[in-house]
């Protein structure tokens, strides 16, 4: 671990006690992530993408091993807002603009007036949603509404954005754009961000490090570290090296579909 390193499990494991007996979401997960990274979690329903994710939020509470966010707990991380969350689902309050949903945790930790203002705006003008401050959610497109869930996660200004499958239920040209969109926003402002996704090119076209994960119980089966520049046109996807890459994601899926059968 050095001064640079931002989460650091060691030999992390979950079970959860259920009435159908131990489920062994996350066991011996090893993983280093360092500031700046772009960290993609792969891996089929169930593979534990979500649980460990939890873990760095401090929303689930390992039963083995340790983790650290920054150097410290998970728990301390949280209580600094070390980190923004965004979920699956934009889950933004429809009786709030969208200015007011990106307000509301500015407001519970206590930010005076002038300085929400300011960072509603700076934040809806980093995710190219400058002007619709005033807009409620359902006047907004799919699209548009994951856009102001990422702006309210990046209201306070954290260094880490956990982000679980944030484009999962978009169409593939909205997700293209808003891919593009998020790596724009991450080479402009150095976050770490951790990024679960299902699909391979997402994985290999976001990421500086690819974490492949299986099932059952669930485990990294293989880190991928990606040899793509920083700046990634679309079209890059074409290439042989990113076409190699999926391939790599694509075997180690495979390989953990294996074990469970
Ligand atoms: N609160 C809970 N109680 C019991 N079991 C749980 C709980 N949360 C998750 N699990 C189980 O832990 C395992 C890992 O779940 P998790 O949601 O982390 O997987 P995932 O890889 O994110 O899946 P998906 O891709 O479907 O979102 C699954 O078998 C799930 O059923």
């Amino acid at each position: 671990m050095t001064s640079n390193t931002v989460i650091s499990a060691r030999d992390l494991s979950l079970t959860f006690e259920t009435n159908d007996g131990p489920v062994h979401a996350l066991k011996g997960v090893n993983l280093e992530i360092e500031k700046g990274d772009f960290v993609s979690f792969i891996g089929p329903s169930g593979c534990g993408k979500t649980t460990f994710l939890r873990c760095m939020a401090d929303l689930e509470h390992p039963t083995g091993g340790t983790i650290t966010v920054n150097g410290v707990s998970p728990q301390e991380a949280r209580r600094a807002r070390a980190y923004g969350y965004v979920f699956q689902a934009a889950g933004l309050y429809p009786w709030r603009s969208i200015g007011g949903n990106i307000r509301l945790p500015l407001e519970i930790m206590g930010y005076d007036k002038a300085e929400q203002a300011r960072r509603v705006k700076e934040v809806l003008s980093l995710v190219d949603l400058a002007g619709f401050e005033q807009k409620f959610p359902w006047q907004l497109s799919g699209g548009m509404q994951q856009r102001a869930s990422i702006a309210r996660a990046l209201a306070f200004d954290a260094d880490l954005l956990l982000m679980d499958e944030p484009f999962g239920a978009l169409d593939e040209i909205v997700r293209d754009h808003l891919n593009e969109q998020l790596l724009h926003l991450w080479d402009s402002t150095h976050k770490t961000i951790c990024f679960v996704t299902h699909s391979i090119p997402e994985a290999v076209y976001l990421s500086t490090k690819i974490v492949v994960m299986s099932p059952r119980p669930g485990r990294i089966t293989d880190v991928i570290e990606s040899p793509l520049p920083r700046q990634r046109p679309l079209d890059i996807r074409d290439t042989p090296e990113f076409i190699e890459i999926a391939h790599r994601v694509r075997d180690g899926l495979r390989a953990g579909h294996g074990d469970e059968v």
